[in-house]
């Protein structure tokens, strides 16, 4: 479905093109990110959909695949413009059905996070005050908005779990022309965004990988030695690119570093970033496709054919659509997890003290029995 919408912008009225494109309605809600970019377009939307029923049904979530995109460059507006812009484009969605806690919810993608699903849950309620439910209509909140911890990072750790997985398996590690753990493997990350920085940050923190280089939209930044994440990650809130960062050499052409000797690269920004034009030189031992669609069908029959491991999207990327599921399960269930606990640990409790008090009873009348036989002889 296309949305075409006016927004007056600072005295002039702009038209926003956006899409939202349900694949499979098997299961309901449907469920799949909205992007804020430039480069959207239908056709992309439509198969971002298919994959997020495919990407569902593999870590079995009961969810139907869908994905929104909205045509526009983030950057270029201010804050106040791009709440007005979101809460537009909120409102199409309500009216033409696809944006519901039953039937559609979105979560982030590229260009969006906590704040446009802060903004999407807070229209929806203003259209919707009668339905109890109305936090469950996106997911990826803020947690004091209805969000859950750990939504934020759920993505970049389900890569570094992804990773794990497959250096438990020997043989596959094998397969791949490598051995041991992650620890000391050269990773090369395309991408320091919300997916990549927390990918990278826990692969190196928590697995003792080497980052041996970053690739960003300004260019690459390269360490053999192994780079700094969060360092990195502060040196670009700060100054706004990756240029300038001090402990590191520079490379303006950041598609030449995907190509650079690695053991595990990680493309954690867009799709189609290897295709067959620079398949045949990709010189990395396994592909985590962290980022949807990394690979082109020419690209993965290359590097099939050359030996090089891929793991699919679908699969790698899996852990934000199923951290969501809890958000969505929490906010309909309308009951925080840690009075659910609390419950359960009650319950236990109860159930202990009333088993105790049946031993107790028990004893009582085996000794009162005992104690009749002792008088009778
Ligand atoms: N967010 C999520 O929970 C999920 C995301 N994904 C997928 O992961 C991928 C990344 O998403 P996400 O991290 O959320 O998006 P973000 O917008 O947070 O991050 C994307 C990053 O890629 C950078 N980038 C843009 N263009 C290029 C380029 N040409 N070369 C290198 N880097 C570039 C961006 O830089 P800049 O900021 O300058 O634009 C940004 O740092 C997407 O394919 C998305 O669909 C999959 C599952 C869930
Ligand atoms: O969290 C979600 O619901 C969807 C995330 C997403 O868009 C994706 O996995 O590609």
């Amino acid at each position: 479905m296309q949305i075409r919408f006016p927004v007056k912008i600072k005295g002039e009225i702009e038209v926003f093109t956006g899409w939202r494109a349900v694949h499979s309605n098997h299961r309901l809600p449907v469920k799949g990110g909205i992007r804020y970019a430039s480069y959207a377009d239908q056709d992309e939307v439509e198969a971002l959909a298919a994959l997020m029923t495919y990407k569902c049904a593999i870590v079995d979530v009961p969810f139907g695949g869908s994905k929104g995109a909205l045509q526009i460059d983030p950057s270029k507006y201010d804050r106040d413009a791009l709440e007005q812009i979101t809460r537009r484009f909120t409102l199409e969605l309500v009216r033409k059905g696809y944006l519901s806690p039953s039937e559609n919810v979105p979560a982030p993608d590229v260009g969006t996070g906590q704040r446009e699903m802060a903004w999407m849950a807070d229209t929806y309620k203003h259209l919707h005050p009668e339905d109890i439910n109305y936090m469950a209509c996106v997911t990826g909140k803020p947690v004091n908005h209805g969000g859950i911890r750990g939504r934020v990072e759920a993505t970049g750790r389900g890569v570094e779990y992804a990773l794990q997985e497959f250096f438990r398996h020997p043989a596959d590690v094998g397969h791949a022309g490598m051995s041991g753990t992650l620890e000391g493997k050269r990773i090369i990350v395309q991408g320091l965004g919300n997916v990549g920085y927390h990918a990278a940050k826990f692969l190196s923190e928590d697995d003792g990988a080497l980052i041996t280089a970053i690739i960003e939209r300004d260019g690459a930044l390269i360490n053999d030695k192994g780079l700094k994440v969060e360092a990195v990650y502060q040196y670009i809130q700060e100054h706004g690119t990756i240029k300038g960062y001090p402990d590191a050499s520079f490379e303006a052409d950041g598609k030449v570093v995907l190509e650079k000797s690695c053991d595990i690269l990680i493309p954690a920004a867009l799709e189609g970033q290897i295709t067959v034009e620079n398949a045949a030189r990709i010189d990395t031992k396994l592909i985590a496709e962290a980022a949807n669609g990394p690979v082109t069908f020419g690209a993965d029959a290359i590097l099939r054919e050359r030996g090089i491991t891929i793991m699919p999207d679908a699969y790698v990327n899996a852990g934000g659509v199923t951290v969501s599921y809890f958000e969505w399960i929490r906010n309909i269930s309308h009951i925080r997890f840690g009075r659910m606990q609390r419950r359960q640990d009650e319950m236990r409790g109860h159930q202990i003290a009333n088993l105790l008090r049946g031993v107790a009873i028990l004893r009582k009348f085996v000794l009162g029995i005992q104690a009749q036989a002792n008088s009778k002889t």
